[in-house]
This record gives C-alpha cells, structure tokens and sequence, in this order.
C-alpha cells in the first residue's frame, strides 16, 4: 500500500507595496537583535523574524547553503530571499537565514515598485498586522574598551614578520587584522548602531546578519540577472592632524587623496587585489571591463584606491552565492599567493576571523543578490562587542603606520557604539 502524506500547505512570499512607506527602512525593525538588513544610501533590505536559519563550515560552505536553500523553498511561489554570512575560512561558521517578513526599497528586482513589504505565507508563524508591538530603539550606555596594548603590539610584530617573509620572497602581499573588545553598559540594540553607521558611512553597505553588525564599503559581488558588478578597496589614506569639519577638513581630504594616489606601495597593495578579482570573475564572464587606473573612494575617516569591475554573464549564469564564494578571498582580505598568505594569516594572527572579512548579504530565489566583504564590523553579543579590522602589508610596509590604519578602519564602528 502506498501511503500518500498530507499535501504540504501553500507556501511561499507575499508581497504588496507600501502605500504609506515609513521615512526610514530601519525604522521597521521591531526587535533590538537578530536583525536582518543590506542597505545603501537608504535603499536596500531590512529583514525580521526567522523562518529558518542554516549553520554549516568547511570549503563547500556556499553550496551546501544554497543546497540547502534551493529543497526548503522548493515549490514555492513568490521570491523567497535569504540572508547569509560567510566564514573567512572553511574552518569558519557560515549561516544563512530565511526571515518572516521583509521590506526592500529600491535596488535590484523592485520591478518598478520603490517600497515593498515580503511576508513568507503558510510559514506558521506570521502573526497579524499590527501584533509586533515595537521595542523603542535604546543606546548602549557607558563603553569601555578593554586594554589594546597587547593587542597593538602583537600586530605590530606581525607585521614586521610579514615583511621579513616577503623581504625573503615567500609572498607579495597579506591582509594582516586585529581585535579590540568593547563592553557596553546596556545590551546593544543592533537598530541603534546601523542607524549610527548609516547616517555616518552613506557610501558603504550597511549590513547585519546573525549579530555581526558594519559598515563595509567594498560591494563583493552584485548579481543583478545577467550583469555583475564588484567593487574591489585596497589601499588606504587618511587625513593627518585633527578636524574632519570644514576647510580644513576638506583640504586634508585632499592632501590623503594626493598622497594615495601618489603611492607606489598602496597602488602594488591595489593591483593584487583587483588582479585576484578579476580572475575569479573572468570565467563566469562573457565581458568583463576592468578600468586601467583606479580612482579614489573618500569615506568618513579615510580614503580607498577602488576600481569597479562590470561583467555581463555567460549562461549559466552563476548565483550571487557562487560568485561570492569565488571571489572570496581576494588579495583584499587574503593576499598573494592565495595560499601562503592565508597561512601566514593563520599563524599570525592570534584568533580564528570568525565571519570578519568574510561575504555577507542577501540572494533571493532567482540568484540575484548583493554580498558585500564584511569589514568596518563588530559581532555583538549581549554586552560585548567585538570590532576588527586589518590592512593589506606589501613591501615598504611600516609596522606604526599600519596599527594606526587598522585604528583608524575602526573608527567606523567605534563611532556608531560610542557617539
Ligand atoms: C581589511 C580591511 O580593509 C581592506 C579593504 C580596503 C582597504 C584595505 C587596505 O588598504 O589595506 C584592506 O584591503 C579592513 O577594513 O579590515
């Protein structure tokens, strides 16, 4: 005898638009954690309430998330969307997660639509309009960080280690990063700092996903149907002396943005990382357009060497997941050679990178999607905070000078927690 299960209930999105759209995507957000958002320039995709969430590690990390993906929305009408962090390494945790209800403004497949709401119907646990009172967004409180020094100085020696290794000619280039630690008075409500990182970082992806929180300004990878884009940062200035304000602010600006252009070094850290990029897109590409010179990205406290790459897709054309999973890492995060940087990084930096620097963003069920490098970030626990970030260590590289640019990519995310 055969026995037939009871038909599974519809299930799928359903989405309407916004008729009386809200000023801010983030103010939707009802809860103070698990808060699911992409967001650029006030566009983009706030997410809340979790149908289903996916943790997995290893090499094959990405496609066992879009395995995964692909059999829970099998059958399903509408657009099903996820968000997903990728670990830095194959010995990282990755998660993915199918939220209850999303709104998107702008950005790619709105077909036309500027504000939309996305609820998964037949989930079992949408509750009615109206049923999710609103926690009120709160502050953090008192921050205190615990003491950098030993921290500094740990990373300091790596990188006069890292330039005795390539001084010996093992490689020409490693991202090396750091940890600082902040605890907060109050637990962190995740809606007060990407409210804070937005408004302050207007040019870069403002993202959270599973409590690792930032403000990246390198776009990995957009899947847009048959188009990619990838935005690749390395390279960095900053204004000397005090005053980002005014004039004077201005003229600093200026003088960074000379300074970078100017530098031999920074250009050689640039040129690997964009070279890595450029392979990994070129054979999912029927046309790929790589400018010859890359211009300057002038963000809150520093400025970036960027050079956009735009490729048109050979068919098949591979999801925004897969394509993330093949850039990653570029000389960006990694270095060059892929493989004995990634080894010197593991010998010398003193913890594991967790999802720092890994792909993180969103891809719906067509495999369109944005994933940005998750840098300028902190992974938020109750009262802790954990920031981190690195810089790219070439020849010529001095070990003061690349502390203070590690503080200084910091900067980002301090600000956001501390005001
Ligand atoms: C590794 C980080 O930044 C990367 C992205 C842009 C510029 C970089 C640099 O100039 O070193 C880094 O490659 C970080 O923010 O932690």
């Amino acid at each position: 005898m055969t026995l037939t299960p009871a038909a599974d209930p519809a299930r799928g999105v359903v989405s309407r638009t916004l008729a009386e759209p809200p000023s801010d995507l983030i103010e939707l957000l009802t809860h103070p954690t698990k808060t699911l958002s992409f967001l650029h320039k006030g566009d983009g995709i706030v997410a809340e309430g979790e149908f289903a969430r996916f943790v997995t590690t290893g090499a094959d990390a990405a496609a066992d998330i879009q395995r995964w993906f692909s059999d829970l929305t099998a059958g399903w009408f509408g657009r099903p969307l996820m968000f997903v962090s990728l670990g830095f390494s194959a010995a990282d945790e990755s998660v993915a997660v199918v939220p209850l209800r999303w709104w998107q403004r702008g950005g790619i497949n709105t077909t036309g639509h500027p504000w939309t709401e996305h609820r998964l119907f037949g989930a079992g646990q949408v509750e009615p309009d109206g049923q999710h009172a609103s926690e009120p967004v709160g502050a953090p409180g008192a921050v205190r960080f615990a003491d950098d020094a030993a921290s500094v100085a740990a990373y300091r020696a790596g990188v006069v280690e890292l330039s005795r290794r390539i001084a010996n000619g093992e490689l020409v280039k490693a991202v090396l990063s750091r940890t600082a630690v902040a605890h907060t008075e109050r637990p962190i409500d995740e809606r007060f700092l990407l409210g804070r990182l937005a408004a302050r970082n207007p040019s870069s992806y403002t993202y959270s996903v599973a409590g690792l929180v930032g403000a990246s300004p390198e776009l990995l990878v957009r899947r847009n149907g048959s188009e990619v884009f990838s935005r690749v940062l390395a390279g960095t200035a900053w204004r000397t002396g005090s005053g980002p304000a005014g004039a004077a602010g201005a003229d600093a600006d200026a003088a960074a943005v000379a300074r970078l252009q100017a530098s031999a070094k920074e250009h050689a850290e640039h040129h690997w990382a964009v070279e890595s990029a450029q392979r990994a897109l070129q054979p999912y590409c029927r046309l790929l357009t790589v400018p010859e010179e890359p211009s300057a990205l002038q963000l809150a406290d520093l400025v970036h060497l960027a050079t956009d790459l735009h490729g048109m897709l050979s068919e098949p054309a591979p999801t925004a997941l897969a394509l993330a999973a093949s850039l990653h890492p570029t000389a960006a995060v990694g270095g060059t050679p892929e493989d004995v940087a990634l080894q010197a990084i593991a010998e010398l930096e003193p913890e594991p990178r967790g999802r720092y620097a890994g792909a993180v963003g969103w891809q719906d069920g067509t495999g369109d999607g944005e994933f940005a490098l998750a840098l300028r970030c902190a992974e938020i626990d109750g009262n802790t905070a954990v920031l981190h970030a690195g810089g790219g260590i070439v020849a010529g590289s001095d070990p003061e000078v690349e502390a203070s640019e590690a503080a200084v990519k910091m900067l980002a995310i301090r600000h956001a927690l501390t005001g």
